[in-house]
């Protein structure tokens, strides 16, 4: 598969298994500088499978995925969390701390340290990223102590905290409520067209339609298109793959 200046990502014919079954079914799949890409499909299409596989958290059977030219594989896991940052469908924490620590994690690859202690550089990066979230009055609130939604956007300003080139995101608006899911969204959108490549995977097909570059539609670990979002959210897509049709207050409904 060809690769410009601008590609970051790269799926070449995926392939990969999970408890014996194939989750992955010869996905190939470009991301380039300054785009995201929504991926969307019904409850266990592969989103999730797909983006750890890119995050080299679960390893192809075969295929290849290339970050910036080299295999996810070859690269040390301070490599991959320089270059990607992730925001994961579970968000559970084991043990509390504040909202500016879990914050300061995304600073984690270059150098642990809570949010007190972070050089100023880092602690202003920080900063920003809890702003972006709409969390930073949740900065010294215990995480345990805080609402779902509150907990989801101090997760998502320690994934952009880390400012990565690459943004990787699970349902990032899922617990958050209308508002809050349209910042999320804007967050994401500015991300890329300020030069990150995001992908995040998105059970929304209408905020998916209006803010991302690409669509690629996941169904039952293949890719069915992957394409401009009004072409891959087509009528025959649409009924196939998720069994809805558009109605005319552009809502869904079942088939
Ligand atoms: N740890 C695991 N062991 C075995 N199979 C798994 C594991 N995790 C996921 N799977 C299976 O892999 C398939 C893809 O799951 P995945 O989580 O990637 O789907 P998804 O599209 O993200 O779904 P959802 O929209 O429900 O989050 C599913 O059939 C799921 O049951």
């Amino acid at each position: 598969m060809s690769q410009t200046g601008t590609t970051r990502i790269v799926l070449d014919h995926v392939r990969l298994s999970r408890g014996g079954a194939c989750v992955l079914d010869d996905v190939s799949l470009v991301a380039t500088r300054g785009q995201l890409t929504a991926l969307v499909g019904p409850n266990g299409a592969g989103k999730s499978s797909l983006i750890k596989t890119v995050l080299g958290l679960l390893k192809a059977e075969s295929g290849a995925v290339w970050v910036d030219g080299a295999p996810v594989q070859m690269l040390s896991p301070k490599a991959r969390a320089r270059a990607m940052a992730y925001l994961p469908q579970d968000r559970s924490l084991a043990w509390s701390m504040t909202g500016g620590d879990l914050a300061a994690l995304g600073r984690f690859a270059w150098g642990a340290a809570a949010y007190d202690r972070l050089p100023p550089a880092d602690r202003r990066q920080v900063d920003i990223a809890l702003e972006h979230a709409s969390a930073s009055h949740l900065k010294n609130r215990l995480v345990h102590d805080l609402s779902g939604g509150e907990q989801a956007r101090l997760h998502l300003a320690r994934a952009l905290a880390s400012n990565a080139p690459v943004l990787l995101a699970d349902e990032p608006i899922s617990a958050l409520d209308p508002r809050h899911q349209l910042e999320a969204m804007a967050v994401l959108r500015r991300q890329a067209d300020q030069g990150a490549t995001v992908i995040c995977a998105l059970h929304d097909l209408e905020l998916a339609r209006r803010h991302a570059d690409q669509i690629a539609v996941l169904d039952r670990g293949r890719l069915r298109i992957a394409a401009a979002p009004d072409q891959a959210l087509n009528d025959q897509i649409l009924a196939d793959v998720f069994g809805v049709r558009r109605t005319r207050s552009e809502g869904f409904e079942m088939l």
